[in-house]
């Protein structure tokens, strides 16, 4: 907090720098940086910002975003916690009146929180209208005590992330002050009628906010996996790839640069689809507080795709390259299990990937049938039912390939479309029919995010200011990374028949090409990333390459070699060996 302070950063840039990866196992501020800080400064009206955000600025308010129940997640429409309006006292009363409203999962909840961004089934004048945000106190600003009719905890431990004491709450007919309704979409007035916002989906801003940095963070996490794999390759040595002769760098081995030089390309896929992402969404902001929210749909279906993708390659790449780094990967020390653990969560947080991938399906589907009537539909989804333009490029090349991409997209959403109509016929109910087609909108999805990734590589790299070695290897990245992603999806590709069998035997081969000159430029690659040996945290992966050291030295410092002889021995193993069991 003090370096965010000496940099003029503010609070809710936090989680876009590299404070955070300072702690490796979570951190209990990262929801008050991240999405308490960006909720005040999207949802509250100015009035509530000027009373809020310098306190928060200056840490004597640590807030957390309290929106999940044990009985939902995913479903916000489903939240059970009601604020209801009293007009006699003007305060809203919140009250968790079933177990399942209990709130669960809030970062930094459990001990560090003083307040809360609470979402809550808001009624007055015995109406409810649904889902909105509330600024709620939780503990004594000065001792730190639960306030009557709060209760809260810690839930307990998790996979990872055992450092930001995610919590529980409830609430027990606790009062707050009307005031405290974050009111810059939406307003209780003091009669107790309601204002409605100019998009019913503003209050879910925050999530939509949270889904594009963690786009930006896979990326960070995923470029620390490929930093400590790379380098570890290039110092361990093992078997022989020619009988008799010295036993070569395991980097050496094809199947080693499969493992990690498809993900170092990834890191660069995902982080400029980031910024693309982030362009927009400040454009949207920009919008937003001028009163247009047209490009709102867009950003929401194209941070959930973004998020989805992002969050599954990241988590995927570091699990690979942990078992690219065979026993040592398994080791604390290596980094690599903490970086797993802390990146996994971001496929069930913030919007579980399945279900985004579902509303990036209905938005597809949305548009292709609005494109079919003639309707208009916004530019990331013209091209589903645009005419094709399959033969314009050279066969085979980037452009080619992406118009593959593309009409394979297009071929898939127009496929599902019909399954979805013979489906309804059978049904005669669009719920039913949509639900026997969910294994299918999410291949849709995936496919239509993965031509937007490789769209935004292309277009970067061809667009980026570098000298021609570095724009050459990215090209060479880049390549790599389109075809990767076709060989992976190859059905797609046949059955739209962009590409043919010769074709994808043709670009596997170049695949293999490819791993072998980009060889040489994979250390070059992850030292670029630039990453400082403390926040790396690994034995394997510091600049140095000291790895065998580094893993015997921090051995040293295991709780059980501090004596010879631990007290268990004397405790059980001592009594077991002389009990002649
Ligand atoms: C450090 C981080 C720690 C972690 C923190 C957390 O996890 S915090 C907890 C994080 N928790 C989660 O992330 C929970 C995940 N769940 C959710 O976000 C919502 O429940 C939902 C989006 C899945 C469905 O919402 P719903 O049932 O209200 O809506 P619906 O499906 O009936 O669709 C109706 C229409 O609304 C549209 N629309 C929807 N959202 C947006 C938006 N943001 N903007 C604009 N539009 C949006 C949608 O496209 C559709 O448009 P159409 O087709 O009619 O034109
Ligand atoms: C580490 C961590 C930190 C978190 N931090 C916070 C926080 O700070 N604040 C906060 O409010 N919340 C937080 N959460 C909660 C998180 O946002 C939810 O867990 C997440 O949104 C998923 O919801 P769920 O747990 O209800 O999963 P569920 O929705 O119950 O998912 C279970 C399964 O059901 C499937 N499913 C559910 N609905 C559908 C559907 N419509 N169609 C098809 N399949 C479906 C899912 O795909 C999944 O396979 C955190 C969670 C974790 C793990």
């Amino acid at each position: 907090m003090r370096k965010l302070a000496e940099h003029n950063i503010p609070l809710r840039e936090a989680s876009i720098t590299q404070v955070h990866s300072v702690l490796r196992d979570g951190n209990p501020l990262i929801v008050h940086t991240s999405m308490f800080a960006n909720a005040l400064a999207s949802l509250a009206n100015p009035k509530q910002q000027q009373q809020w955000v310098p306190l928060a600025e200056k840490n004597r308010i640590i807030g957390t975003y309290a929106q999940t129940e044990i009985g939902h997640g995913t479903f916000v429409r489903g939240l059970e916690t009601t604020a209801i309006f009293d007009p006699e006292t003007k305060e809203f009363v919140l009250h968790s009146p079933t177990i399942t409203s209990t709130k669960w999962w809030p970062g930094g909840l459990g001990k560090t929180a003083n307040a809360a961004i609470v979402m809550a089934q808001l009624y007055t004048q015995g109406k409810c209208y649904g889902p909105h945000p509330f600024f709620v106190q939780l503990r004594d600003f000065d001792t730190h005590h639960s306030l009557p009719g709060v209760i809260l905890g810690e839930i307990g431990p998790r996979l990872g992330i055992n450092s930001q004491d995610n919590g529980y709450l409830r609430f027990d007919h606790y009062r707050i002050p009307r005031t405290n309704m974050l009111m810059r979409h939406s307003q209780v007035l003091e009669d107790g009628s309601y204002v409605k916002p100019i998009h019913n989906k503003l209050s879910y801003g925050t999530m939509v906010w949270t889904r594009v940095a963690i786009v930006h963070s896979c990326s960070k996490k995923l470029a620390c996996a490929v930093t400590i794999a790379t380098r570890y390759s290039a110092v361990r040595h093992q078997s022989e790839l020619v009988p008799g002769k010295p036993e070569p760098q395991i980097l050496e081995y094809q199947t080693q640069q499969y493992k990690l030089l498809p993900h170092i390309a990834s890191v660069f896929a995902i982080l400029f689809s980031a910024s693309s992402v982030l362009r927009m969404q400040r454009n949207v902001a920009a919008s937003i507080s001028k009163g247009n929210v047209e490009l709102l749909p867009e950003l929401h279906i194209l941070s959930c795709a973004m998020k989805a993708l992002s969050s599954q390659d990241s988590t995927q790449g570091i699990e690979t390259c942990r078992l690219a780094c065979g026993g040592h990967g398994y080791i604390a020390s290596s980094g690599l299990p903490s970086l797993y653990t802390s990146t996994t969560c971001t496929i069930t947080y913030e919007g579980e990937n399945t279900v985004l991938l579902l509303q990036v399906a209905r938005y597809l589907i949305k548009s292709y049938r609005a494109g079919l009537e003639g309707l208009p539909v916004l530019p990331s989804v013209m091209y589903l039912t645009a005419p094709s333009a399959m033969h314009q490029s050279p066969p085979l090349s980037n452009q080619a390939l992406i118009e593959a991409f593309r009409i394979s997209s297009a071929n898939l959403v127009k496929e599902t479309e019909s399954r979805l109509c013979r489906q309804f016929n059978l049904e005669q109910n669009f719920h039913y029919a949509w639900n026997r087609c969910s294994v299918a909108l999410v291949h849709c999805a995936e496919l239509h995010s993965r031509y937007y990734m490789c769209e935004k590589f292309l277009s970067t790299v061809e667009s980026i200011r570098a000298s021609d070695r570095v724009r050459s290897v990215l090209q060479d990245l880049c390549r790599l990374y389109l075809i990767h992603h076709i060989t992976l999806n190859q059905g797609h590709f046949l059955r739209s028949g962009t590409l043919s069998g010769v074709d994808l035997s043709t670009l596997e081969e170049e695949m293999y090409e490819l791993l072998a000159k980009l060889r040489p430029q994979a250390v070059p690659l992850v030292d670029a990333f630039d990453f400082r040996d403390e926040l790396l945290g690994s034995t394997l992966g510091a600049w140095d390459g000291r790895v065998y050291e580094r893993l015997y030295e921090e051995a040293q410092k295991s709780p059980l070699n501090k004596t010879d002889v631990s007290k268990a021995y004397h405790k059980y193993l001592q009594p077991l060996m002389k009990s002649n069991l």
